[in-house]
């Protein structure tokens, strides 16, 4: 997307934001633009010369939607604005000047000076996003601050610009150290070594316009680089909470005439086993009442807002825009779930970036650290990272992805958070995260900005818990969809096929027309299907398969059994099978499967099976099975396992050969893979906030 491009779907983000579309629902659920028709008009008004309303303390936290308009305190004065709205519209830039004049979040009704106003639109951006706009005055006249907005909605420049201002034209003008060897005035600490490079980077490209110095205090990095920056003396620093710790026992960094601590993906640092680290640090500070603390994040679980008390003052207040809202993650997001089995994954993958990718950037979410590197080395073209890769080829692998040197990012959680991306148009989860919060960070590293993304997420059928469990908790309406078939991909590809195709030069016709001459002369084949034949050898399809339903299998099909009355159990299903099929058949039954409702079974057979099962119930009385077109709601395997009925049951799952379930082999072993037995998000959590999580399981 060029620049222009996305500045345009920026823009029109920030309307449909300032125009309030994000706060449909207050806190209580009700539906404000209703609250609002039956407000006065001066009513409105005076809410709109207010400063940014934020709630005083996070007792009252909820303010989400109640903060409504996002409106600065800085707006121009009634006359002012009377008089801009007389101004004759005669070309597209006095337009321009008229928007801006009416849009409350633009960038020229903030207290933001003129070197960072240039920045700023070096990069597009002439509007603050609504928690920016919503969080300036707050941080910059004094506050603690906690904010937390969707995924993708700019919370990065919600506490950088603010900061900077702050320091050089604000309430810390005169207080600030400078000159050399200084000590710095921020501190912002974050849980990955890459989220704190990018974070970095925007204090550097922002900061110096403003003479401000940043560094980046990064495990995994030389330590003399970071010492010497040090030693010369920095404004900024930003890092992971060990390697900043470290450089403070080696007294390379005061933090006593500190003004700012800022914990982004606050719930995360503190859940990764890091707080301690975190209030080592932050207990550093001189005279806490003359620091400033800030806490960002997407989603602040109510046992961060609980500790918040222990960092951050009473008087501190919140801006949350996602507050009661059901819908916990971005909404630019199409989440869509697929059934797959454990062994499929790898040959699926493919079909659905080819489907869902738009020829942009994909980010595959694995559970452990083998299955990250696993996967990488079976997908042509994409490349692992996880915190077993060495933190050198971390950052080359990063820029790689982010220049477009390789389009597919096979990752650990390491990449869940705060990760800026351009153009990642695909999130795949290889399976459904334990956590509400992963999914919701996940599935946010596109969709960003107000650009649109998709996120599938696999799943094992039979474990269909953890999907509803997390349409529960975040308000995702998942779309349920079946893997997408080979012929429909091959139908695209032929299209894209066809494309590339028109656009070779005429040029090439002379010396290969007598050769296509003579195909058709001599073919049996029209013109038009040799032709078909050429396109499916340029986008690479000599033979199309078909895939099941429930298991994603190739040359795999998917039946319903229906008895006519309750199935017990998957091994009850079984039974009624070997009434009129050959053992071999029945044992050659893939992913056997209950119906919510417990009267029917779902299993895939293969391609090749199929007549066999078709007319085999001919033999069974009562009996019917059918090809499924679309896959019904299952029990989960736990429901199954109990029967739902009362029954039990062996627990036999799937391909009983393979030792039971064949959905649960490889978790925790095998080969390996996509195993989640490192699960770092298990535990940690309310026992006093996660001291016990493995940092080294990413
Ligand atoms: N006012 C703005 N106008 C246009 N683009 C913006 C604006 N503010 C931020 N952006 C862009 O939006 C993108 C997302 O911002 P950012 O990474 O800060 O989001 P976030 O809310 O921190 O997301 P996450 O919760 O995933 O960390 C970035 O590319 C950033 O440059």
């Amino acid at each position: 997307m060029d620049k222009k491009e996305k500045k345009m779907k920026n823009k029109a983000l920030v309307e449909a934001l300032a125009s309030n579309d994000v706060f449909e629902q207050n806190a209580d659920g009700l539906d404000l633009s209703d609250k609002k028709k039956k407000k006065s008009k001066s009513d409105k008004e005076s809410k709109k010369r207010k400063a940014v309303e934020v709630a005083d303390d996070g007792d009252r936290s909820e303010t989400s939607s109640e903060l409504g308009e996002p409106v600065n305190s800085r707006s121009k004065s009634g006359k002012e604005k009377k008089s801009s709205k007389k101004v004759k519209v005669v070309d597209s830039e006095d337009d321009d000047v008229e928007k801006e004049a009416e849009n409350p979040n633009a960038v020229t009704r903030f207290r933001i000076s003129e070197p960072l106003k240039a920045k700023l639109k070096e990069k597009g951006i002439s509007s603050l996003f609504p928690i920016q706009a919503m969080t300036f005055d707050t941080v910059y006249d004094g506050s603690d601050l906690v904010g937390r907005a969707r995924t993708g909605q700019g919370k990065t420049l919600a506490f950088v610009l603010p900061i900077l201002e702050s320091l050089v034209n604000g309430p810390f003008k005169s207080s600030r150290v400078t000159g050399y060897g200084r000590s710095p005035s921020v501190i912002v600490l974050l849980p990955t070594r890459e989220l704190a490079d990018q974070v970095f980077e925007d204090f550097k490209f922002y900061g110096r316009a403003l003479g401000l110095d940043s560094c980046c205090l990064c495990g995994g990095m030389q330590y003399g680089p970071q010492e010497i920056a040090l030693k010369r003396g920095v404004d900024i620093v930003v890092g992971t909470p060990g390697r900043v710790k470290d450089h403070i026992n080696r007294n390379n960094i005061d933090l006593r005439s500190l003004k700012f601590r800022v914990l982004d993906e606050a719930d995360e640092m503190l859940n990764m086993g890091f707080v301690d680290d975190v209030e080592f640090i932050l207990g550093k500070v001189a005279d806490v009442n003359k620091v400033q603390t800030l806490l960002f994040s997407a989603t602040l679980p109510d046992w961060v807002k609980n500790i918040t008390s222990r960092f951050l003052k009473a008087s501190k207040k919140t801006v949350d825009l996602v507050g009661n809202e059901k819908m916990k993650a971005s909404k630019d997001v199409r989440h869509i779930v697929i059934p797959c089995s454990d062994s499929e994954r790898s040959q699926l993958i493919p079909d659905i970036i080819r489907c869902y990718s738009s020829g942009g950037r994909t980010i595959i979410f694995t559970e452990t650290k083998e299955s990250a590197s696993e996967l990488a080395g079976l997908l042509p073209g994409a490349r692992p990272l996880h915190g077993d890769i060495q933190q050198s080829q971390r950052s080359v692998t990063i820029s790689g992805f982010r220049s477009g040197k390789f389009l597919i990012l096979v990752a650990t959680n390491v990449a869940a958070r705060g990760l800026d991306i351009n153009d990642v148009q695909l999130i795949i989860q290889c399976e459904a995260p334990k956590d509400i919060e992963a999914y919701i960070h996940r599935s946010g590293r596109t969709g960003r900005a107000g650009n649109t993304g998709v996120a599938v997420t696999l799943y094992d059928p039979r474990k269909s818990g953890r999907i509803a469990r997390i349409e529960r908790d975040s308000g995702v309406k998942f779309e349920h969809l079946s893997a997408p078939q080979p012929i429909d991909i091959a139908k695209s590809a032929g299209a894209s096929a066809a494309e590339s195709v028109t656009q070779v030069s005429d040029s090439v016709i002379p010396p290969f027309k007598s050769a296509a001459e003579e195909m058709v002369n001599s073919s049996s084949l029209s013109a038009v299907e040799l032709l078909a034949k050429a396109l499916a050898k340029l986008s690479g399809y000599t033979e199309i398969k078909s895939r099941s339903l429930l298991t994603s299998m190739e040359n795999h099909v998917t039946l319903i059994l229906e008895p006519g009355k309750p199935i017990y159990s998957p091994s009850f299903a079984y039974s009624i099978l070997r009434r009129f099929l050959p053992e071999e058949k029945v044992e050659s039954v893939k992913g056997m499967s209950l119906t919510a409702d417990g009267y029917s079974a779902v299993f895939d057979v293969k391609t090749e099976d199929l007549d066999a099962f078709l007319t085999g119930q001919a033999n069974a009385a009562d009996v019917s099975i059918e090809v499924l077109k679309s896959l019904p709601k299952l029990q989960d395997r736990e429901q199954s396992r109990g029967g739902r009925f009362g029954g039990g049951g062996r627990g036999g799952f799937g391909d009983r050969r393979n030792g039971g379930s064949r959905f649960s082999g490889g978790r925790g072993g095998g080969r390996g893979g996509f195993s989640d037995r490192n699960n770092r998000f298990s535990g940690g959590r309310g026992r006093n906030f996660g001291g016990g999580g493995s940092r080294s399981s990413w």
